[in-house]
């Protein structure tokens, strides 16, 4: 495994958003945490990430404990997450994103995702290097999004909710692209309210409810579980469309 997250604890105040989680992460494949409004999937992201604390238990990335670690320091062992709601810089333009998705990394090893390679693969960001960021659309933020995260080249890569908002034709591209950072090594961890697609890439899955594990197991098993499509999911046997919310 190369992400591991060992019996987390996860608190605002007195209200225990994550409780006792432990699974791990497969090195270049797909894991999908899934789970309905509330279960936990932001706060486990942030809390691996050092931007929440955590109340107890251990993370690994590569066998070396980043639980408490600072966020830049998480980025720097291999680990980023992409945001919900992007977080791009609006009034900046695309290319000031991108430099200030390298900031800060100097020093590190050169790695595959040059800026060269990030536009290579999101070809519709060279097209608009000198426009404001808050002009594109909500694809292509997602686009520019996730390309300032690879800058970092980081082993593991956090999506959450990278479909939120998009027309299908774009929610296709952005699955597809998911599915080649994954062929291209990247371990990625997807937190998606599209439940279903998010079953059809990931290799493996996660099911929160309410702080709480409740699956963990393959996602072609998870897929075939009426029960548990159902229950945690709110996906009918006879409904399951691919627009069908899952939490
Ligand atoms: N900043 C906060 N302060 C207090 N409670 C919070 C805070 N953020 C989240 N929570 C609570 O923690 C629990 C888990 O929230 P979280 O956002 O992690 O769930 P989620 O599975 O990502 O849900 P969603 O699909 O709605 O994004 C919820 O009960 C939520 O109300």
């Amino acid at each position: 495994m190369i992400l591991t997250v060992d019996d987390l604890t996860v608190a605002y105040g007195s209200v225990v958003a994550v409780r006792n989680l432990s699974f791990g992460a497969e090195e270049g494949k797909i894991l999908s945490l899934l789970g309905p409004n509330g279960a936990g999937k932001t706060t486990t992201l942030m809390a691996i990430m050092g931007m929440i604390p955590i109340a107890s238990g251990a993370v690994r990335l590569q066998s070396r404990s980043i639980a408490g670690a600072r966020t830049e320091d998480t980025v720097r062992a291999g680990m980023t997450l992409t945001p919900e709601g992007r977080q791009i810089f609006a009034s900046l333009t695309v290319a000031e994103n991108l430099i200030l998705g390298e900031a800060g990394l100097s020093g590190r090893d050169g790695g595959r995702w040059t800026r060269k390679e990030v536009l290579r693969t999101f070809p519709i960001l060279s097209e608009r290097l000198n426009q404001d960021a808050g002009t594109l659309s909500g694809g292509e933020q997602q686009q520019l999004a996730i390309a300032r995260s690879l800058l970092s080249n980081p082993k593991v890569l956090l999506l959450d909710e990278p479909s939120l908002g998009l027309a299908p034709q774009v929610v296709d591209l952005i699955f597809s692209l998911i599915v080649q950072l994954c062929e291209h090594g990247i371990t990625v961890v997807l937190v998606e309210q599209n439940a279903m697609r998010s079953l059809e890439i990931a290799h493996h899955s996660v099911v929160l409810s309410a702080g709480r594990k409740v699956f963990d197991g393959s996602a072609s098993a998870l897929r075939s579980s009426d029960d548990l499509m159902k229950a945690y999911l709110a996906i009918q046997p006879a409904g399951r469309s691919p627009e069908t919310q899952g939490g």
